[in-house]
């Protein structure tokens, strides 16, 4: 890769120490002075330490790429507006908002504050004007894109994994980010009916233009997709140039999704006893509470729609994410009540922190021992030390990135299935769920929790492609709360990414280290010809190619799920995310540490545990994410008695 990359970790050699070697017994016998002696006895102990830091190195098992931000606006916010935090240093648990956790930075990290940036962002105006072409006129219209070139012509199906990569890959992005948009109303841009208004207010200026034979929504006399902008940093008494995003959630791996963000969500969120988690008992399985205003009239009915409440606001978006939340509250007060039991004197408040803790340690182990392996594959892995120990380097700022958030954390979209199944206990399939049906609208998932589970580990993922599943693109929500409307995902990810000013994809391609591009043909070296001739068609020069449209037309690299420009800033960002965190799980020396018994626990605890524990489901595969055939396969998913987890380390 190119020269932008730098810290190629060295193995320790001799060569690396002028001290060793220097010194030699027949000088000893000559000279027999006293000062020499005790330079011998000094270069001994040299020696000695330079043995010990040696073996007490942590393991490098191959040299660690980093990418290196070209940003000049990274510390504009901690500069102008960060808050004044005093931090208790010999804290053993998180803070409820992430602050504190870098001592010398006590905001990097912390709920609302900025996306870190790898580049500048650009706006046409400087501030927060959407990018132009080169030749001055608009960025092609987002949802012409999806329907031209990245229609959804292919159907394949991933044999490897199943479509438990995508609840769990969402799961995680509401751990670490959270950007709301500028909305009166709603967090759902579609219930912002008043974008269709003749003369619209301010939010609704990046709604994006339906033609009129559009093949879905021209039928539905639909003039406009109700794109919405985010919320800015000046919302929160911050006005920053060029407009600043700030992240509500906290950045870290922390499972702030489950706990909540901020003091009065977290406390909303507890039962205060046992150390657990508020819950709702449903035909005997315990369920996340519910927020009282989920209940909606349509006419003169009354419509129960459930809406479920935890961490992070996006919990009742989609079936997916509302299984991980319960499951995670269920997991959550299953180890609470394990400790409680080997522990009767610990109060609340100590059981909750300490299962708060190893909620979040098992979390990052699923993620970076079984997910990201499958995700980047193991050059990615290897490359940027994902797979190494953690090595907490206090100067790395670890938030998620705008270039993550808003672009290539956005390509496991691509691999959003079109239908979720139910499955009974002899697996066969008793409900398709489209998301239509179900967006915003959770309710049938009371009662089928083991059915889902099962149908997900059961059926084969989507193949990663350069389109989404038609319904994704196409979805006339059904559901009285958001009223009838339509929305494509892909579409507002390309908007997405203007509206926060991503840079073009060549400087992103350039700042990940592949070839400078002089022409459109230039890319053939990892975009296929006849997407290089649609690309043609939309813009002017190669350098205004949207960074989310050219990522997701590479061509797939190095066993990743993605080409490189989307994967460079994955595997980076999860690098700093875990290197920059003092309370990763493994990170020695600090006050919360755990101890290398509690690390071997945790490590021997998967997402096949946590099912396991927190649902009635019988067998479950070893790693949850692979697609093992129930029935000719059965071996191959042991019963769920033999996922014991063990607790005894605490
Ligand atoms: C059925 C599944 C999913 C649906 C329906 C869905 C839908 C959405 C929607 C509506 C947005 C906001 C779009 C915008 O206005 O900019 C969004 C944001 C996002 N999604 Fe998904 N998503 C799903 C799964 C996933 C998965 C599997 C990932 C994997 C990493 C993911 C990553 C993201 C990210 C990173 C954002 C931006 C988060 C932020 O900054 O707030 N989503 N998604
Ligand atoms: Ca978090």
């Amino acid at each position: 890769m190119g020269n932008i990359f730098n810290r190629k970790v060295k193995p320790f050699t001799n060569e690396d120490s002028p001290l060793i070697g220097s010194n030699s017994k027949s000088k000893w016998y000559k000279q027999r002075n006293v000062a020499l002696f005790a330079s011998v006895i000094l270069c001994i102990l040299i020696v000695l330490y330079l043995l010990f830091l040696i073996f007490n190195k942590p393991a490098v098992k191959t040299s660690t790429l980093k990418l290196n931000s070209v940003a000049t606006i990274n510390n504009d916010y901690f500069e102008k507006c960060a808050p004044r935090i005093t931090c208790d240093p010999n804290s053993k648990y998180r803070t409820v908002n992430g602050s504190c956790n870098n001592l010398q930075n006590p905001s990097w990290g912390a709920a609302l504050t900025p996306f870190y940036r790898y580049m500048d962002p650009v706006f046409s105006d400087g501030i927060s004007a959407f990018r132009l072409q080169s030749d001055g006129s608009p960025l092609p219209n987002a949802r012409n894109l999806t329907l031209t070139i990245f229609k959804d012509t292919s159907r394949t199906c991933d044999h490897k994994n199943n479509e438990i990569l995508v609840p769990w890959a969402q799961f995680i992005t509401h751990d670490m980010a959270y950007s709301p948009v500028r909305s009166v109303n709603s967090s759902f841009p579609a219930a912002l009916e008043h974008c269709q208004d003749k003369n619209p207010p301010v939010e609704c200026k990046a709604t994006i233009p339906i033609s009129p034979d559009d093949p879905v929504y021209g039928k539905l006399n639909m003039t406009i997709l109700k794109f919405m902008r985010l919320v800015t940093s000046s919302a929160d008494n911050c006005s920053l140039v060029p407009d600043t995003v700030l992240n509500k959630n906290t950045h870290f791996i922390d499972t702030s999704n489950v706990y909540g963000s901020d003091t009065e969500t977290a406390n909303k969120l507890r039962l205060f006893s046992g150390g657990q988690l508020a819950y709702n008992t449903i035909g005997n399985q315990e369920y996340c509470p519910q927020d009282p205003s989920g209940v909606v009239k349509k006419g003169n009915k009354t419509q129960v729609t459930i809406a479920f409440m935890a961490g992070d606001v996006n919990i009742n978006q989609n079936l997916g994410i509302a299984l991980f939340q319960n499951v995670f509250l269920r997991f959550h007060n299953y180890i609470a009540n394990k400790l409680q039991e080997d522990h009767p004197l610990w109060t609340d408040e100590t059981v909750y922190q300490e299962t708060r803790r190893i909620v979040a340690a098992v979390t990052q182990i699923i993620t970076y021992d079984h997910f990201l392996p499958i995700v980047l594959g193991e050059k990615y892995m290897n490359e940027y030390g994902l797979n190494n120990e953690t090595n907490y380097d206090p100067t790395i700022i670890p938030s998620m990135a705008q270039e993550m958030t808003s672009g290539a954390f956005r390509l496991l979209h691509n691999i959003i299935p079109a239908k979720f199944k139910y499955m009974s206990k002899n697996y066969t399939t008793y409900e398709v769920e489209e998301p239509s049906k179900t967006f915003l609208r959770p309710d049938s998932l009371i009662g089928n929790v083991d059915g889902f589970i099962r149908g997900l580990t059961e059926t084969g993922g989507r193949e990663p492609q350069a389109s989404y599943n038609d319904l994704i693109s196409n979805i006339v929500i059904q559901n009285p709360a958001v009223n009838t409307t339509g929305f494509d995902l892909l579409s507002y990810d390309i908007q997405r990414g203007r509206d926060v000013g991503l840079p073009p994809y060549t400087k992103l391609r350039g700042l990940c280290g592949l070839p400078q591009v002089n022409s459109f043909d230039d890319l053939s070296d990892h975009i296929p010809s006849n997407k290089i001739d649609q690309l043609k068609d939309f813009y002017s020069s190669v350098d205004d190619i949207d960074y989310y449209v050219g990522i997701l037309l590479e061509n797939k690299i190095n066993g990743s799920m993605f080409g490189p420009t989307g994967s460079c800033v994955i595997a980076d960002s999860f690098y700093r995310f875990r290197n920059g965190d003092r309370f990763f799980y493994d990170v020695k020396g600090q006050p919360g540490s755990f101890t290398s018994d509690q690390i071997k626990s945790l490590k021997d605890m998967t997402l096949s545990h946590i099912i396991c524990a927190t649902s009635d489901i019988e067998r479950i595969q070893t790693n949850a994410f692979r697609l093992i055939d129930h029935i000719r396969l059965m071996k191959l998913k042991p019963n769920c008695e033999t996922y014991r987890i063990d607790l005894t380390a605490w």
